[in-house]
């Protein structure tokens, strides 16, 4: 569960948050939507505190982030987070690059975790891989092992920030399929997306953002059928 009151961040003089407020109840799988520069990717960053809130609260499970006695580094490991850019270790192969992790901060031996790492890249497609370097894989499949890598940790929630948006089109189908996979095993997924079918299809509920507020907040047959705003219809003419 994530739960957000009241959320702001400014940069300086720019509001770029504007008191956003909704629950992500456990096992649902939101689309974060709306133009560019609407706040998004902030809004996202906010939820595991990667990004501070100006104001308002922050709650994963039971936890608050935003109160400063919570160990924030604890709740993180329970949150795992997938970058627009990868941000694999390069000089690590990909197993690595799957057990450091579980090995360093959960005490895994190293056994455990390579079984552990060997039973997510199945998963994702990419065994064959466990022995390559990053820089040998296509941008596709290093998401793909991003998305293991973050599942390696045994996650409650996982965060997905523009997941296929660096990615050449024929690449972003199999990266959007183990994302869909992922959805259907029960996971909490928030993913900030400008993949409309893919939220259309996989999504629970679709937050739209505009202007640093939350404009609608409804299950996509709504959203993209019927939109209730202005806002939100602009925006969907230009983007379906
Ligand atoms: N670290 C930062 N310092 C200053 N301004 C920032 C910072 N991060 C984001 N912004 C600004 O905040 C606004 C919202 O950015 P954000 O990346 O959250 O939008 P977004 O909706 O995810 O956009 P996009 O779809 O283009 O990625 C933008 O005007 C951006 O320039």
């Amino acid at each position: 569960m994530i739960k957000v009151e009241n959320l702001h961040k400014s940069y300086g003089k720019l509001e770029v948050l504007k008191g956003i407020s909704t629950t992500i109840t456990s096992g649902e799988v939101i689309a974060i939507i709306g133009p560019s520069g609407s706040g998004k990717s902030t809004f996202l960053r906010c939820l595991n505190l990667l990004e501070k809130p100006t104001d308002g609260k922050v709650w994963i499970s039971d936890s608050e982030l935003t109160n400063p006695k919570t160990d924030i580094a604890k709740v993180r490991q329970n949150v795992g987070m997938v970058f627009q850019h990868f941000h694999l270790f390069p000089h690590k192969t990909v197993l690595e690059n799957l057990t450091y992790a579980p090995m360093t901060v959960k005490g895994l031996s190293k056994n455990e975790a390579e079984e552990q790492a060997k039973t997510l890249l199945n998963k994702v497609g990419l065994l064959e891989k466990a022995n390559e370097y990053p820089n040998r894989l296509s941008g596709g499949q290093k998401q793909r092992v991003a998305i293991a890598r973050a599942l390696a940790m045994n996650p409650d929630v996982m965060l997905f920030d523009e997941p296929t948006s660096a990615l050449d089109p024929e690449m972003v189908k199999e990266v959007l399929e183990v994302m869909k996979d992922l959805a259907q095993t029960g996971m909490t997924m928030a993913i900030v997306t400008h993949e409309m079918g893919f939220a259309k299809e996989v999504a629970d509920r679709v937050l739209f953002l505009d202007g640093g507020l939350l404009v609608e907040d409804a299950p996509p047959s709504e959203f993209f059928t019927a939109p209730k705003t202005k806002r939100a219809q602009d925006f969907l003419e230009k983007m379906l």
